[in-house]
């Protein structure tokens, strides 16, 4: 089911233009009838669990798989035509980097394959990489080789840039580094899809979260739009003795209750009911009332049990 989010009517030539994709491996719809219109400027999260068809999108988005059905079209022309002119460049998760070069050789021998690219100097300026300049490609960090990766995609001085789960395997700092390089650049006009399994980065560096379950979108709009499909609030109290958690089931509108250590958190449509039993007929403390974050929206939009019966809508 999709819950389109975004009003906004679509005018001039789109960034991406996905219509009624699909892909199948086998018996397997990687992606299962796909619409997607990505205007430029952009910075798009394209989200989803493991095996929900993200990769296959972005196969097909840079001409490196033909879709069974649909078409795609990057800035109004065949993907392959696209990328020939520069126009798309791509951020992949690992490969391609010659350990012996120094990064600023590594961009220098690169740009040196193409005709009118940007500067090499500008370009690690952008990817916030200039002073590693002499820094060996073997002695980068992971975080920083990502970072060299982005400056070769910024080369032809592309319109879109599109990059598969870029920051996988990154600790936090090197995946904030690459953010915030990719988060400025952005600032200027660029369009950017990325697709992640990591929430926070959907989260903190998208300007529109694009959810993908089972080959399909099953929301789209900003950050809080899709936190605010699942309705309801967390309730969060500590407990010293025991808890009836039957009772706190059997309150209107609890939809989960679990248990972590000390404290007792519960899902639920109806926080007054919950809060009132709470401090009246437990020894709860510390009470606590939060909207759903984008975690819980993730679980609910995403699970076969949401798609099987279409519940959020
Ligand atoms: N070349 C292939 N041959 C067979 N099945 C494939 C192939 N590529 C993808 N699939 C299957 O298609 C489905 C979608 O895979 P895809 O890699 O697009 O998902 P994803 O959202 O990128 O997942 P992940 O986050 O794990 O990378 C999965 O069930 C996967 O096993």
């Amino acid at each position: 089911m999709t819950t389109e989010l975004l009003d906004t009517p679509v005018t001039g030539t789109l960034a991406l233009d996905l219509r009624g994709l699909r892909k199948s491996f086998g018996t397997v719809r990687a992606v299962d009838g796909l619409d997607l219109a990505v205007r430029p400027g952009e910075v798009v999260a394209f989200l989803g669990p493991n095996g929900a068809g993200k990769t296959t999108t972005i196969d097909m988005l840079l001409g490196l798989a033909e879709p069974d059905e649909g078409t795609v079209q990057v800035l109004g022309l065949e993907p392959t035509s696209a990328i020939a002119a520069g126009r798309v460049s791509a951020v992949m998760q690992s490969g391609g980097l010659l350990k012996d070069l120094t990064v600023a050789e590594t961009i220098e021998l690169t740009a040196s394959f193409f005709r009118g690219t940007r500067s090499p100097k500008e370009v690690m300026e952008r990817a916030g990489i200039a002073d590693i300049a002499d820094r060996r490609v073997g002695k980068c960090s992971g975080g920083q080789q990502q970072r060299l990766r982005f400056a070769l995609a910024l080369l032809p001085d592309p319109d879109v840039i599109v990059l598969d789960e870029p920051t996988t395997g990154m600790d936090v700092e090197g995946r904030r580094d690459f953010w915030n390089a990719l988060r400025a650049d952005a600032a200027r006009g660029r369009t950017i899809i990325f697709a992640t399994h990591y929430l926070e980065e959907a989260d903190a560096y998208a300007d529109r979260i694009v959810l993908v379950s089972h080959g399909r979108i099953v929301a789209d709009g900003s950050a809080a739009q899709v936190k605010s499909l699942t309705s309801g609030r967390v309730v969060s109290a500590s407990f010293a003795g025991p808890l009836d958690e039957a009772a706190l089931r059997a309150l209107p509108g609890v939809q989960d209750v679990e248990v972590r250590r000390e404290r007792v958190i519960i899902r639920t449509t109806d926080s007054d009911a919950v809060a009132r039993h709470l401090l009246t007929a437990t020894d709860a403390t510390d009470l606590e009332i939060a909207a759903r974050g984008l975690e819980d929206a993730f679980l609910a939009l995403t699970t076969d049990h949401a798609e099987s019966t279409g519940s959020i809508a």
